[in-house]
């Protein structure tokens, strides 16, 4: 399996964020994409887990079954964490473990693997900030997709659960998933690098009448 981008461009509202972008992501690797605030990262993730639609190019993942179960290949993780907070901990999880299909390893397990382990009865409307991003987490473990699309994924995470994280992202490529995260927090993660701010389009020259127009010096 692999996720091929070809001249992909966004657009969001009047400005164009990146254009003629061009990557492959093969089983078994991963990508980290960083860039200046602002630059189009999260909305990138979005053109490739299919959230939204491309001003110009494409996305596909070769050896998927078929194109139309793209979704089905892919987790998404965005910078909210999709909780409902009044459901508990393992509640959120098994909506999702039953909603996303392809089981992987059971509630009980993933919270243990992300470090939740005793939590499960606890509403999320009142977990910490890190310990709902261990629970987003989680989710990437209780059903199996190949393809992990990441955005800060180690946002508000100590230490230790940022270490954790990047062993369950290791163990994904190693077992032959892919993985893209946008990130500008250094992970412990053997990935390629794309820099999005490069994709930026040239500023239109100053117009020659302002150049004229300048006070001298
Ligand atoms: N719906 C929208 N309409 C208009 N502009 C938008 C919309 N959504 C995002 N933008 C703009 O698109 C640009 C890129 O946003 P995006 O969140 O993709 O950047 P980012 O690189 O992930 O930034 P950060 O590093 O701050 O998370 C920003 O200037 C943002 O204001």
């Amino acid at each position: 399996m692999r996720l091929v981008v070809e001249r992909l461009g966004c657009r969001r509202g009047a400005r164009q964020l990146f254009q003629q972008l061009d990557f492959t992501v093969e089983t078994g690797t991963a990508l980290v994409v960083t860039g200046p605030n602002g630059t189009g990262k999260s909305s990138l993730l979005r053109l490739l887990a299919g959230l939204a639609r491309p001003d110009s190019g494409t996305v596909r993942l070769e050896g998927a079954a078929e194109p139309e179960t793209f979704a089905e290949e892919v987790h998404y993780l965005g910078h909210l964490d999709a909780h409902k907070a009044a459901l508990t901990a393992a509640e959120n999880l098994r909506f999702w473990r039953d909603m996303l299909g392809h089981p992987g390893l059971s509630v009980g397990a993933a919270m243990d693997e992300v470090g939740l382990g005793g939590l499960e009865g606890l509403p999320v409307a009142v977990l910490s900030a890190g310990q709902k991003r261990r629970l987003a987490l989680a989710r990437l473990l209780v059903a199996q997709r190949p393809l992990w699309l990441l955005d800060e994924p180690t946002t508000a995470l100590d230490v230790a659960a940022q270490a954790r994280f990047a062993e369950l992202a290791r163990a994904h490529v190693a077992q032959g998933g892919l993985i893209v995260a946008a990130t500008h927090a250094p992970l412990d993660l053997p990935a390629a690098r794309l820099d999005l701010g490069a994709y930026r389009p040239a500023r239109p020259a100053a117009p020659l009448a302002d150049l004229e127009s300048e006070p001298e010096q």
